[in-house]
């Protein structure tokens, strides 16, 4: 494991900004760290950096502890959200910035920037400055300055985050292809759950200073650790008693004890009876909204009392506001502690099986 965090605490004042963080990255890897506003990741990729000092616990990287190791010395590059680069400084001085403290001769350095120059796809730009770039290309600096000086890690915090939209997406599939190219570990701070998935190797959810879930993008959609991670990535109802839905009731008529989670995805909007396989295991329902949502259609829809939300593709045929509709329910997420549980239709499964 290169970046190991071993039961980390921080307190600012009686605020506990991380209580009981653990978790370790392997060498090479883009991890993003990804929660609500508040819920700890800064100050969690601060102390790897050495700029906060944790009050418990031990921070690893490459395998020796690092906790009393001065920022500058522990053989990380930073990128921060807003380009904190040099205003009265060109491109070219910028990206040698780290390597001039390191004193290397001339010639190095030229070699060194002209590589980077080179990877961000700048060369020509080496005489501008900062304000004549754009937002893109002025990260894109930051970037290599902070790998000029060959850092064993990357943290970059809320590196997109004050660029525009269309720039902000060509950026994160350049930041990917580029780290996947160098092979630095880098650890990245978001709150975009877009971004992480796009961009991450694997993602670890922060909630209230503690790590909900480590895992892939793909792990962490479709088994989600916790309520809070269900809740937190991609779109999803809580229902409190999924056992009044067809196909979901208990044995014994009794209500579950935990809540249920119903993603957009685990629900099939029909028009009428021929749209559905099963129309035995569906409810009925009524349209309350429509959204044209560019790929597809949401639906938000009322059954039994319950709002939900599901999406058409825009080859099936309209549906009108105030019309009853069929809705299948194909699956409901529960948890029972630190268990995910999937709990299938069960009437779908089986007039399935009858149809085998
Ligand atoms: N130096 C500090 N002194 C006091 N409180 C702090 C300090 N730094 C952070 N905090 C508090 O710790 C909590 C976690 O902050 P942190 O910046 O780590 O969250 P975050 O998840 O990165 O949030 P955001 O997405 O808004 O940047 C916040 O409530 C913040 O106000």
């Amino acid at each position: 494991m290169y970046v190991e965090l071993k039961q980390i605490n921080k307190k600012f004042g009686d605020f506990k900004a991380s209580q009981d963080v653990n978790f370790s990255i392997e060498q090479g890897k883009l991890v993003g760290l990804l929660g609500p506003s508040g819920s700890g990741k800064t100050t969690i990729l601060r102390m790897i950096a050495g700029l906060e000092k944790p009050d418990s616990g031990d921070i690893m990287i490459g395998g020796s502890r690092v906790n009393d190791i001065a920022p500058g010395k522990r053989g990380i590059g930073f990128v921060f959200q807003s380009y904190a680069l040099f205003r009265h400084m060109t491109l070219f001085d910028n990206i040698a910035f780290g390597l001039t403290l390191q004193k290397k001769s001339k010639k190095e350095i030229i070699q060194k920037v002209n590589e980077l120059t080179e990877l961000i796809g700048l060369t020509g730009f080496e005489g501008r400055y900062p304000n004549q770039l754009s937002g893109g290309q002025r990260q894109r600096v930051a970037f290599a300055r902070a790998l000029a000086p060959n850092p064993k890690l990357l943290l970059l915090d809320e590196p997109f985050a004050a660029i525009d939209a269309k720039v902000r997406k060509e950026l994160r599939q350049w930041l990917r292809t580029t780290i996947g190219k160098l092979g630095v570990t880098s650890i990245f701070v978001t709150h975009d759950q877009e971004e992480a998935v796009e961009v991450a190797d694997e993602i670890i959810i922060t909630n209230r200073g503690q790590i909900e879930q480590k895992g892939t993008p793909l792990q962490i959609y479709k088994k989600p650790a916790t309520p809070f991670v269900a809740q937190f990535i991609g779109e999803s109802t809580i229902i409190e008693d999924y056992t009044k839905f067809k196909g979901f009731e208990s044995n014994d008529g009794a209500k579950p004890k935990e809540k249920g989670v119903l993603r957009p995805e685990f629900i099939e909007i029909a028009k009428d009876e021929t749209e559905i396989l099963t129309p035995l295991a569906a409810e009925k329902g009524i349209v309350r909204a429509i959204y044209f949502r560019g790929n597809n259609i949401q639906v938000d829809i009322e059954v039994k009392g319950q709002p939900l939300t599901g999406y058409r593709t825009l080859e099936q045929e309209d549906l009108t506001i105030g019309m009853e509709v069929f809705v299948l329910i194909h699956r409901v997420y529960t948890f029972e502690g630190s268990h995910t549980e999937v709990i299938e239709n069960r009437i779908k499964t089986e007039q399935n099986s009858v149809y085998i």
